[in-house]
């Protein structure tokens, strides 16, 4: 038996993709595992702020249409990449345990903290949730529109004589240069994306086989997180032209999940948390969402 593994191209995408099917190896030694390379959108046009292009899926719709006519037989993304709802016949296979969900700076030689960089620090970021609650943190911070892979935000650093970025912890542990990491934001400061640091694998909906194959990598922790936080993302119908973030934490029988909403200009910014049982995660996404739109019409009116 082969099974055709589609994935993008970055060195992210590799390493992740990389990760489990060596993991999948090693418990199916019988099975043949070959890696495909896709192009998708979000790849090809990389000198345009992604909430200017304003596709949802962007990373995602060309692999899913090799999954469909059978080009490939599972696909690995991101999971915070991934659109709220799947295309009829997809579905998602088991969940893998979560990387670091926290949001991190790479910060020029001779900064530490979020605390210790100059008034109207240049920082690089083009995500509007980033930008929004660094600047509730820190208004005099100067924020620079940036876009492409781990290693070219880095890069422009020195290019853009920047005095930093923010990126996802997940992706620099992915890919091993955690040394790059100048510092940990803490959530109460940015409340990371919704699934941030957790992998989608992808199947077609009535392949049990590659299900069950796939079953194997199975965190049953992250499993809750993830339907609590994008069940908050399907909530509030949000693309990446808004600020969303969304968080979700376990201790014994108590849920929390913790959410960010607001308007695209970063006017208004509302978060709220609730508390609930692990069990009922996904209607707590849904009605922490209700919650914080209730509130963001009220004013509105
Ligand atoms: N927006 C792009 C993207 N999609 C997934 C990751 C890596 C982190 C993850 O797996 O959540 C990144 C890079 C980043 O946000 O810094």
């Amino acid at each position: 038996m082969k099974i055709v593994v589609g994935t993008r191209g970055s060195k992210l995408a590799l390493s992740q993709t990389n990760w489990v099917v060596d993991v999948l190896k090693r418990n199916n030694p019988h099975i043949e595992f070959e890696i495909k390379i896709i192009k998708t959108k979000g790849d090809i046009i990389q000198n345009v702020s992604l909430d200017k292009i304003g596709d949802k899926g962007l990373f995602v719709k060309e692999i899913e249409e090799k999954l469909l006519n059978k080009e490939i037989d599972m696909a690995v993304h991101s999971m915070k990449d991934m659109p709220s709802n799947l295309p009829e016949g997809l579905k998602f296979a088991a969940v893998p345990k979560r990387e670091d969900y926290r949001d991190i700076l790479v910060l020029k030689e001779g900064y530490k903290s979020i605390d210790d960089l100059p008034i109207g620090a240049k920082i690089g970021t083009g995500s509007k949730r980033r930008k929004y609650q660094l600047l509730k943190y820190r208004p005099d911070f100067n924020i620079v529109s940036i876009r492409g892979n781990v290693d070219t935000r880095i890069r422009k650093i020195k290019e853009e004589n920047l005095d930093g970025v923010v990126l996802a912890a997940a992706g620099l542990h992915r890919l091993n240069i955690e040394d790059k990491i100048s510092y940990y934001i803490p959530t109460d400061i940015i409340l990371p994306a919704p699934a941030q640091g957790a992998l989608a694998i992808e199947i077609r909906e009535n392949d049990e086989i590659i299900e069950g194959i796939v079953n194997s990598l199975q965190d049953k922790e992250t499993e809750i997180q993830v339907k609590a936080e994008r069940a908050f993302l399907e909530g509030v119908n949000g693309s990446c032209h808004i600020p969303i973030g969304a968080l979700c934490n376990i201790s014994g029988n108590e849920l929390k999940i913790e959410g960010l909403f607001g308007t695209e200009d970063g006017s208004k910014i509302i978060k709220k948390y609730i508390k609930g049982k692990p069990e009922d995660a996904k209607e707590l996404g849904f009605k922490l969402a209700h919650m914080i739109l209730e509130e963001m019409g009220k004013d509105e009116r």
